[in-house]
């Protein structure tokens, strides 16, 4: 146990890079996949199955948590940790991205933003100070600065705005999270799809010697060829010693392939508000399980999975599950789902110690072309 963050790289094939993040709370394998624990839940799964699934660390929202229970009244009752009993690493995000994306009545300048909740109408200002205190309230492990992300498309001029107030941010961010032995603090490198804003941003947050990085700004709305791209230009900016953390990302696909552009860490609601939805992601791709050519297959998804939901329930029962919108279709699926991601990850990280990360790469691209066996 450390009483430290430290991360370690042990392995690299091309751009891909197997490491090891070790905090107080435990060790993270990268790469690695967080599960989305929203409102202090990862929807619809015990946090039991979640760590029995391989999970190492899981993304708490300060906007929803902010908002509900509130973060003086988390650290009352003893912290994140304590309240969803967890105790392992939690990543907090700032809040600002889904205060954009949530709320109403939204104002934001130098000083930060301004939002009327969705929860209440209550009125809230959260400046990048107190984006830190609140996850330092919740006892986050892994606190995000506040930044602005911007959708794209985007004006440039849009863009850099956006991506200077960040940087601003993040010093004033660095300033208020301080020394916390055994926590860490996350910049996020801005600058939409322009690469000269992408390299200034990084270099720019490189300089402020912070634990790690996020590229934000990313999986939103872009084509994925754009999202790859720009990480062929911001991860040789950032310091190789540091992990690299890609935000709201995403398909299996999506993080294959930016694993091989260089990242280490993930987080998505993908198989969770996906699974709740009825689909299904499997080695041989995916699964609507509201298709009525479902509706008298006997067969599971996948009968040599070690994963209950996957091995041992008919494609015909969860077809009825989900038409019937009963709760259980949506926990399996997403049992079904955190386990294949996990899946997913663990064969990443061995393909990448074991060399052969560009074949692991096509091999698992070409059984999801299989389809539905
Ligand atoms: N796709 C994204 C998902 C996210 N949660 C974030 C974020 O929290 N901050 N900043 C971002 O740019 C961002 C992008």
């Amino acid at each position: 146990m450390t009483e430290t963050f430290q991360f370690k790289l042990l392995a690299t094939d091309g751009k891909a890079r197997r490491g090891e993040v070790s905090m107080p709370r435990g060790t993270i394998r990268t790469p690695a996949f967080m599960p989305v624990g929203t409102v202090g839940t990862v929807k619809a799964m015990y946090l039991d199955q979640v760590r029995e699934l391989g999970a190492d660390i899981i993304l708490g929202n300060t906007y929803h948590l902010m908002l509900r229970p509130g973060a003086e009244r988390v650290a009352r009752l003893g912290g994140l940790h304590n309240f969803i009993r967890w105790d392992r690493p939690i990543l907090t995000d700032s809040g600002g991205f889904q205060v954009m994306s949530l709320s109403s009545l939204r104002k934001l300048n130098e000083q930060g933003v301004t939002f009327k909740s969705h929860v209440d109408g209550a009125l809230y200002h959260m400046s990048p100070e107190r984006s830190i205190e609140i996850q330092g309230l919740l006892d986050s492990d892994i606190q995000m600065q506040l930044d602005e992300c911007v959708a794209l498309p985007a004006e440039p001029n849009e863009i850099e705005r956006a991506m200077e107030m960040s940087l601003r941010w993040a010093e004033r961010c660095k300033a208020a999270f301080g020394d916390q032995p055994g926590k860490a603090m996350f910049g996020i490198v801005q600058g939409g799809d322009i690469p000269k804003l992408r390299e200034r941003s990084a270099l720019a947050l490189r300089d402020l010697d912070l634990k790690g990085y996020a590229v934000g700004g990313l999986a939103v709305g872009e084509p994925q060829e754009v999202m790859l791209d720009m990480l062929d230009v911001t991860c040789p900016a950032l310091p190789a010693e540091k992990p690299r953390y890609l935000m709201g990302v995403g398909t299996p696909d999506d993080i294959l392939k930016s694993v091989a552009h260089g990242i280490d860490m993930f987080d998505c609601v993908m198989p969770t508000r996906s699974g709740r939805h009825g689909l299904a992601f499997t080695r041989y791709g995916r699964i609507n399980l509201r298709n009525a050519r479902h509706a008298e297959d006997t067969r599971p998804l996948d009968e040599q999975s070690t994963c209950p939901a996957t091995r041992d329930y008919s494609r015909a029962y969860l077809h009825h599950l989900i038409r019937s919108n009963e709760s259980l279709g949506g926990m399996l699926l997403s049992w079904n789902n955190l386990a294949y991601y996990q899946e997913l990850m663990a064969g990443i990280r061995k393909a990448i110690e074991e060399g052969r990360y560009a074949d692991f790469m096509a091999e698992t691209q070409e059984n999801w072309k299989r389809g539905d066996l």
